[in-house]
């Protein structure tokens, strides 16, 4: 990208980059929403770490996702998901995409509304329907009525997804542009740069 464009975007990293100072920016959202997709692309963008913590949680399992779900169940997987989330929010910046349930978690929740910058990446159940529907890697959805679940699924955490800090669409666009849509959010919130009154 070059010219008027690629400016708009660097002032958006700048001012992105300020709003988000120590803090973790923190990506909340249903399976297939684009949490880790667009999470990775943001930090590249912000020049900042990137942790996935599902992906953590499989390092230090040593286990895949469906593999904790089917040995485990989903309290103990919960419990590992709260403690890993934890660790990782005490040091940042760096940008941090969490699995669907974490923020209905309150206790992470309130941890991240009150250390981090979330970002809810919100889409319609159609688009997140074609995007869970290809791969088996989610065990919540081995029901008998998948869609049916991703459906209450939705019902039930879009209240809670909504007390996110910012609300960032995700939908049948481009990674690239969604990632952009995103860093121009934050830069929104910037108050404008501080002036140092002269001495
Ligand atoms: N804007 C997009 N356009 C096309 N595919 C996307 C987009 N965002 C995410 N995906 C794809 O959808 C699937 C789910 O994305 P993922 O980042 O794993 O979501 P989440 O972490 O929220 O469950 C992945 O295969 C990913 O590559
Ligand atoms: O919504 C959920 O409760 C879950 C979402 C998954 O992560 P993604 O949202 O990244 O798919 C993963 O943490 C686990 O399968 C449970
Ligand atoms: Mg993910």
């Amino acid at each position: 990208m070059t010219g008027p464009q690629a400016s708009a975007q660097e002032t958006d990293i700048i001012k992105a980059r300020r709003v988000l100072g120590r803090r973790n920016l923190v990506f909340v959202g249903l399976m297939g929403a684009g949490k880790s997709a667009i999470g990775r692309l943001v930090a590249q963008m912000l020049e900042i770490p990137f942790v996935d913590s599902d992906h953590e949680i499989e390092r230090v399992s040593r286990m895949t996702i469906p593999e904790l779900f089917e040995s485990y169940g989903e309290p103990e997987f919960r419990a590992l998901e709260a403690r890993v989330i934890r660790r990782l929010l005490r040091t940042g910046p760096r940008v941090l995409s969490t699995g669907g349930g974490a923020f209905m978690n309150d206790a992470i929740r309130a941890t991240v509304l009150s250390n981090g910058l979330s970002v809810w990446l919100k889409a319609d159940l159609d688009v997140l329907w074609t995007r869970v529907n290809k791969r088996g890697s989610r065990p919540l959805l081995k029901t008998a009525n998948p869609g049916q679940t991703l459906s209450d699924l939705l019902d039930l955490r879009y209240p809670v997804y909504e007390k996110a800090d910012v609300t960032v669409q995700s939908r049948d666009a481009a990674k690239e542009t969604i990632a952009a849509e995103t860093v121009a959010a934050i830069a929104s919130l910037d108050g404008g740069q501080e002036t140092v009154p002269n001495p």
